[in-house]
């Protein structure tokens, strides 16, 4: 891959301290990243300590880095398996394992015994310590075991901070808290007793801990920054952070402590904040760099060029998070911009079950087996409880999958790939799945007793852009029973119901909004629902003018009368004749017996030649054969009654040609295409050029006024306006000229003409069209027909009335 000229600038930028790379999804910041350890590698590690550092925050994507690098087939492989492997000076690991070998060196220094506390004895601790407290803070109603997951919550963000006092937790601001909602347990104001329980709380529960010979995670973080701070400062001369946005601020400011500060070393933040996606992060919530110690001004460094997806998926992911203040707000937002790479348009499906949503996968997936591997693939939910109910249910139905999560994901295995929204940040699929989009998982508002509903709601909503833009190729997001509301922040337009076809998802339509009202028995009918959003479709986005639809369209089967829901009527050759029917039912009832009704009223007709059946959740487009079938045409021109008359006009100055229509019912309002761009003219004020007869009478000798009819063009397609007419060709002398009898010729009145023109030619008294060719003394008039002689004359006996520029050759009447 060659990098582009952003990123190659960045990587090899003489490295100068702390520098900021922020990029959009996709942009290349992790490729940028590992190229950038090869240059500082080769030119800025002088001395035998210097060595390189990039921590990544998820181990999945520090797997994927392992995986992606050991497939490449150039020099740089090598590196990599050395770097990975452990045996260079370049050491990649996710800030979890590096805190957590400091972790161990602290305790082994202060010849300490301390395990990682699972969550279920988290949980016990933090209600101990509720209960040691109650009595002290009776009046403090949050002091409660129900709210043991925000008070965990708390404590953990008040460690990640690196809180040091009860004094700084009274005063420090707290972002995106929870101020008093429907879980909430109340406000966090400043300096309030509130705050002072929840901190002595903090101590309790760290000491019931610590008699148990356990830290929390916060904890083990802590420790480390105090063994990197007491002894193993210094440690690396560059270190790269990767989703820095991610970091807590205690995790920053040990990578900052591990950095040795030497002239060449460096420290980069790769960063979006797009993409953060943890409450405890501190950089991703827009708290600026000066807060950990780096003033970044003049030393960031933008990717803005998605490489990863297509136009079509981008701008449905960037539509989603463009209404959101907190995203587009951010100091260090960056907007994407597009690559001309296009695709499919994210398909969404919405389900009434989670089986018909595993129908649905197998279904696709059993298509997709036949272009892509099956390792290519990746579906993704919100939580592991649902990936797992996934896996088991394609396991059940013969598709083999591999879960990746933290520990050791198996990338290669030929299996469809199964992964958390969380865990796939930074990786990359040719076709994503994402699963259960649905009310409640996502944004799942339990949180809401933790954190505010506008953070909550901002988290969630980011966590879905990064779920889209992990797509190289193909898209597909689906929901079950009611579907996440950021899906109706998602522009229609930009999402298909199915892969191959033009036609968006179901939308409800408001009843004010329906068409062919006056006709409908019963508005409120359930089928009417699905009825009008198929007409919506066929006029919005398969463009057939209402004019052609019809509603309860009768058909005659045998003895019987049946009516097609709708029926598309084009116009060919004068007649009206029906050419799609479609039969719809009602929400979420099954197409199989419409499709059958819907062959049968096909079988009654020998013009009809499309068929849909939908009720909204599935749909079956058919054939005149019944034969399954991608999509329905959308309206062509020649469809639609005529209301143009088409004529083609060849400037022949210019040697170019154009469409000319003009409206039947007014003649003067034309329209006027260059047939080699398919640009329309534009023409503010056309020219009337008067009609002034036949050829045969040639132009007249002087100006005249009485002309019927003028016929209108744009101004640069005369030479002058006043002496420019248009003549009707009689004759067919000029018929291999492309110039028939019934024409229009545009001629400019002049005496003379070059060698080649075609002119207007007054020989005793009467007007020719011919081509002009002087020989000599005298002139060949020649025809374009082979029928005809070429007239030989002396010159003094011709005289010329005038040069023809263009010709309208009328396609229609
Ligand atoms: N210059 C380039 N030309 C072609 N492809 C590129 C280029 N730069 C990056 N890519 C490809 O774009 C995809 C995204 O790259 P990468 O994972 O490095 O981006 P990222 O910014 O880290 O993404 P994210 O933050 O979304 O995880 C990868 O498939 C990568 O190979």
């Amino acid at each position: 891959m060659k990098l582009n000229v952003e990123q190659r600038k960045i990587v090899e930028l003489e490295p100068n301290g702390h520098m900021l790379i922020k990029g959009v999804a996709g942009s290349g910041k992790t490729t940028v990243a590992i190229r950038r350890i090869s240059f500082l590698q080769m030119h800025y590690c002088m001395e035998d300590d210097d060595n390189i550092l990039l921590v990544t925050f998820n181990k999945t994507l520090l797997n994927y880095i392992h995986y992606q690098y050991k497939k490449l087939e150039d020099e740089e492989k090598g590196d990599i398996e050395a770097w990975l492997s452990g045996d260079s000076d370049v050491v990649i690991k996710t800030i979890d394992k590096l805190m957590f070998s400091y972790f161990m060196r602290y305790l082994k220094r202060h010849q300490l015994k301390r395990q990682i506390a699972d969550q279920q004895t988290l949980y016990k601790t933090i209600q101990q310590a509720i209960m040691q407290l109650k009595e002290e803070y009776a009046d403090i109603k949050i002091l409660s075991p129900k709210y043991s997951s925000f008070l965990l919550d708390e404590i953990a963000w008040i460690k990640s901070c690196g809180i040091p006092d009860e004094v700084s937790y009274q005063q420090i601001d707290r972002i995106g808290r929870s101020t008093g909602g429907r879980n909430t347990p109340q406000k966090l104001t400043k300096n309030s007793k509130t705050r002072q329980a929840i901190y002595q709380l903090k101590e309790r529960y760290d000491e019931l801990l610590e008699a148990k010979g356990l830290v929390d995670f916060k904890t083990m973080n802590l420790l480390a920054l105090q063994q990197a701070q007491e002894v193993d400062q210094s440690s690396y001369t560059h270190i790269i952070i990767d989703e820095s946005q991610d970091l807590t601020k205690v995790q920053l400011h040990f990578l900052k402590t591990i950095h040795d500060e030497k002239s060449y070393g460096s420290i980069t933040f790769v960063a979006d904040n797009t993409q953060s996606i943890y409450s405890h992060s501190w950089l991703g919530k827009g708290r600026p760099y000066t807060t950990i110690g780096y003033d970044m001004s003049g030393k960031a460094r933008v990717l803005t060029k998605n490489y990863r997806t297509t136009t079509e998926i981008s701008k449905a992911a960037y539509g989603l998070i463009e209404h959101d203040e907190d995203i587009m707000g951010n100091v260090d937002f960056v907007k994407p911009s597009l690559i001309d790479r296009h695709g499919h348009a994210p398909i969404y499906r919405f389900f009434l079950t989670n089986n018909e949503q595993i129908q649905f996968f197998k279904q696709e997936i059993d298509q997709l087996r036949q272009e892509y591997r099956l390792e290519d693939i990746c579906i993704v939910a919100k939580e592991k409880r649902l990936i797992e109910d996934i896996a088991m249910n394609l396991e059940n139905e013969g598709i083999p999958t591999e879960i990746l999560h933290q520990k050791q994901p198996d990338f290669g295995k030929e299996a469809v790939n199964l992964v958390t929204m969380h865990s796939i940040k930074g990786l990359e699929f040719k076709a994503i799945f994402l699963a259960h989009l649905d009310d409640g998982v996502l944004p799942n508002m339990a949180q809401v007793d933790v954190e505010d509903e506008e953070t909550v709601n901002t988290e969630e909503r980011k966590l879905l852009y990064v779920g889209m833009t992990r797509a190289n190729e193909l898209l597909y997001m689906s929901s079950v029973k009611k579907p996440s509301k950021f899906l109706k922040e998602i522009n229609p337009n930009q999402l298909r119901f199915k892969r191959d076809a033009s036609l968006r998802p179901f939308q409800k339509i408001a009843i004010s909004n329906y068409q062919f009202s006056e006709q409908l028995l019963d508005v409120n009918a359930k089928e009417e629902i699905i009825r009008q959003w198929m007409i919506y479709q066929l006029i919005h986005t398969y463009q057939y003018p209402k004019d052609v639809l019809s509603i309860e369209y009768g058909v005659q089967q045998f003895s019987k009368r049946g009516y097609v829901d709708i029926a598309v009527m084009i116009h060919v050759d004068g007649e009206q004749i029906p050419y799609i029917f479609v039969e719809t039912k009602s929400f979420g009832n099954g197409v199989t017996s419409a499709t059958e009704q819907l062959k049968s009223y096909m079988s009654t007709s020998d013009h009809v030649r499309y068929g849909i059946a939908t009720d909204g959740l599935d749909i079956s487009i058919i054939d005149r054969n019944g034969e399954p079938i991608n999509d329905i045409p959308k309206c062509q021109p020649h469809f639609l009654p005529e209301t143009k008359y088409k004529s083609t006009y060849t400037d022949l100055r210019k040697n170019k040609e154009y469409d000319y229509l003009q409206d039947k019912d007014d003649l003067q309002t034309v329209e006027i295409i260059d047939q080699t761009t398919g640009l329309a003219k534009e023409m503010d004020q056309p020219i009337q050029v008067p009609i002034i007869g036949d050829v045969a009478a040639g132009l007249p000798m002087s100006a005249i006024e009485d002309y019927r009819d003028t016929l209108p063009v744009p101004e640069d397609w005369l030479i002058q306006a006043q002496d420019t007419f248009v003549l009707q060709v009689t004759g067919d002398s000029m018929i291999d000229d492309g110039i028939e009898p019934g024409d229009f010729v545009l001629v400019h009145r002049q005496q003379t003409a070059t060698n080649g023109d075609i002119v207007i030619a007054v020989i005793d008294g009467e007007a020719t069209i011919k081509k002009y060719m002087p020989m000599g003394n005298t002139i060949l008039l020649v025809p374009a027909n082979t029928n005809y002689e070429p007239i030989q004359m002396n010159a003094d006996d011709v005289f010329i009335n005038g040069k023809v520029i263009g010709v309208m050759h009328r396609n229609h009447m």
